[in-house]
């Protein structure tokens, strides 16, 4: 019987030929992909380094497990190993669990929870019960891990009809056209491979990795935004474009501005 770290043990195969660039790589460009992620971290806390000096430690960990989801994705794809599934998927669930954590607006906090301190303990123990499920039917978990996108929208929606910043909407609107195109990219891996290997074009998995994470370049920038239009009453933030407003392609992050004291 295989041993859970052998090579291609995973309950998974994506669309991309095993081996067909190295013998230790199992699926090359993959695994090179992930590299979106060590990109994605350190720009994250690099542009929005005035919140990081404000309210360090959401970001921090929210960085940090981005840098371990690459990490773990590389090996996943790199072995197509069981244990390799597990780290790569296990890493995603704790990442978002710790962004629910921290940003999850108190305005949606169930009745019966009244602090943060007690929302962390929801989301601590219900992370540990989908760990533990996340053992019994493998090939279901990343679909799981996918719906949480569908309630981040919602939340998204409900936060934009109260919001009359028009710069906030257009980014909302392009990090749903990243997400939009990556889980694209991710269904059409798993469900249309037999035409992607028939044109021998089998790379949409990899484009996942980096469209998801330009989606996530937009997303923690908007949750940092009404993190300090809930949290922060003392700041007003403000959207700022990395290079500039008038490059093609921009990168977007928060700058925190002290609104003018009521003299
Ligand atoms: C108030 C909440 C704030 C949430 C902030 C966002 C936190 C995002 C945390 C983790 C997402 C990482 C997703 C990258 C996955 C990379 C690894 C990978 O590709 N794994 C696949 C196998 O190789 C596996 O099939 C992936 C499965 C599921 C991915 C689940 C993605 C979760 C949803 C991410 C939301 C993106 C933001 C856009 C919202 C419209
Ligand atoms: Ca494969
Ligand atoms: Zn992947």
């Amino acid at each position: 019987m295989p041993s859970i770290f052998s090579y291609q043990s995973a309950e998974v195969d994506w669309c991309e030929s095993n081996f067909a660039r190295s013998a230790v790589i199992a699926e090359y460009y993959n695994t090179i992909s992930n590299v979106s992620f060590f990109v994605l971290s350190p720009a994250l806390l690099y542009l929005n380094r005035q919140y990081c000096q404000k309210k360090a430690v959401p970001l921090y960990f929210v960085s940090g497990l981005l840098l371990l989801v690459g990490v773990f994705s590389m090996y996943f794809h790199m072995t197509l190993s069981y244990v390799g599934q597990l780290l790569d998927e296990l890493s995603i669930l704790w990442t978002l669990a710790v962004a629910y954590s921290f940003w999850y607006p108190q305005a949606y906090f169930p009745k019966c929870i009244k602090t943060r301190r007690h929302f962390f303990w929801l989301t601590g123990i219900t992370t540990v019960i989908s760990t533990l499920m996340s053992f019994v039917k493998p090939t279901l978990n990343a679909y799981a891990l996918n719906c949480i996108a569908f309630h981040l929208l919602y939340m998204t929606w409900k936060e934009l009809k109260k919001c009359n910043d028009k710069r906030v909407h257009r980014m909302a609107a392009v990090m749903v056209m990243w997400w939009a195109l990556a889980i694209t990219s991710w269904i059409s891996d798993r469900w249309l491979c037999w035409l992607w290997q028939a044109i021998n074009f089998p790379y949409f998995h990899s484009f996942w990795h980096v469209l998801i994470a330009m989606s996530l370049l937009y997303c923690c920038p908007l949750v940092i935004y009404f993190d300090v239009s809930y949290e922060m009453p003392s700041f007003k933030p403000k959207l700022e474009y990395w290079p500039s407003d008038s490059w093609p392609v921009v990168v977007p992050y928060v700058t925190l501005e002290e609104p003018h004291k009521q003299c």
